[in-house]
């Protein structure tokens, strides 16, 4: 067991950054949990809202330090859905704006899945179903957790959303001091 919340983490530069692991809640009540696995790619896991169960892994990213401890995040998926956030880390918040095309709205149950080994079904559904108008979602979102996780830790995000998955992060019974996951009953995770 191992207490990895940094949540008094001084952020400046684009390293401070990069090979961080977030868990934040948006106003609305939807809980995100985000790696910054590198300087352009992310991983992310579901655990709340509308698409809650959904997890991605080595999305490319756009990521940026804007100013001293400011950074800008921005990408488009395959499902079609785009996504730009905005991180005040040192703040412990961020604001996030999330571009769902009208078929995930109608059909969120279709993107509610470890979404790497279903990369057709999202190409082939953004095709199949309707794009517009878009449903935007633009939230403020308060940080609950700061870990550092390292560059391209694959342990970060590696199995899919549980209950009860973002305490047993924060309270340090999910990661071992090395950043990887403790092995436990009835969960599965990827071997070391
Ligand atoms: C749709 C993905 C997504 C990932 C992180 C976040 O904060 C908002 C949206």
């Amino acid at each position: 067991m191992a207490n990895l919340n940094n949540m008094n983490k001084k952020f400046h530069t684009l390293d401070d950054f990069v090979g961080t692991h977030f868990i934040y809640t948006y106003d609305n009540g939807w809980e995100y949990e985000w790696y910054c696995k590198n300087d352009h790619t992310v991983d992310y896991r579901i655990h709340g809202g509308m698409v809650a169960g959904r997890w991605v892994k080595d999305q490319e990213a756009h990521i940026n330090l804007l100013t001293d401890g400011v950074y800008k995040i921005a990408w488009t998926e395959p499902t079609g859905t785009d996504v730009a956030l905005d991180f005040v880390p040192n703040e412990h918040k961020l604001n996030g704006t999330i571009f769902f095309p009208k078929w995930v709205q109608d059909h969120p149950e279709i993107t509610v899945c470890y979404q790497n080994e279903h990369i057709d079904l999202m190409h082939k559904s953004r095709e199949k179903y309707e794009t517009y108008p878009k449903m935007v979602v633009p939230e403020f979102a308060k940080i609950t957790y700061i870990g550092n996780a390292g560059i391209n830790n694959e342990q970060a995000i590696a199995e899919a959303p549980y209950e009860g998955m973002t305490d047993d992060i924060r309270n340090g019974n999910y990661f071992d001091e090395n950043y990887h996951i403790i092995k436990k009953d009835g969960h599965s995770y990827i071997e070391k």
